[in-house]
């Protein structure tokens, strides 16, 4: 497996404060990958591992509401993104609803993990299998599922 991973982190305005507070408590591992970030909210971490004095790989894309979900979209649909991690705003409405769901669309559509709560990015980030030769995930499979029902005889 990769040394290094390329994880997306994006997060709504009401939910940065908590993207912060879990890239503080997880500094030690991710200033060890490469993130890629939408605008905003790579700002925030960037901040908050300078105020920490660690160095960190941060790629800020755009702001989201100004494309940044697309762009990370299209990475994800180029194969370039491992992992997500993406705290969305449930409470409130966002100008930009359909590149959110293309996000997470595309994540679904491509196998890429994406967490959208703390504690499944923390699961996300300590699973052994990220170094496990062994492990190959399986692909997605859409197979039609056919709901007529079985005449009896
Ligand atoms: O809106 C966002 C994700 O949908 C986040 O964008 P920013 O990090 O630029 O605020």
């Amino acid at each position: 497996m990769k040394d290094k991973l390329t994880i997306a982190l994006v997060a709504h305005d009401n939910r940065k404060a908590d993207m912060v507070d879990w890239a503080r408590y997880n500094t030690e591992y991710l200033s060890k990958q490469h993130l890629v970030c939408t605008g905003t909210t790579g700002g925030l971490i960037k901040k908050a591992f300078e105020e920490m004095g660690v160095t960190a790989d941060v790629q800020c894309m755009n702001s989201g509401p100004m494309g940044g979900d697309a762009e990370i979209a299209a990475m994800v649909v180029r194969h370039e993104i491992d992992l997500a991690v993406f705290l969305i705003d449930d409470l409130n409405p966002q100008p930009h609803e359909a590149d959110i769901q293309m996000l997470l669309r595309q994540c679904r559509i491509h196998n890429v993990p994406i967490a959208c709560n703390r504690i499944s990015a923390d699961l996300m980030i300590s699973s052994t299998l990220w170094s496990d030769p062994d492990y190959h995930p399986a692909p997605q499979n859409y197979v039609h599922f056919d709901r007529t029902p079985e005449k009896e005889e």
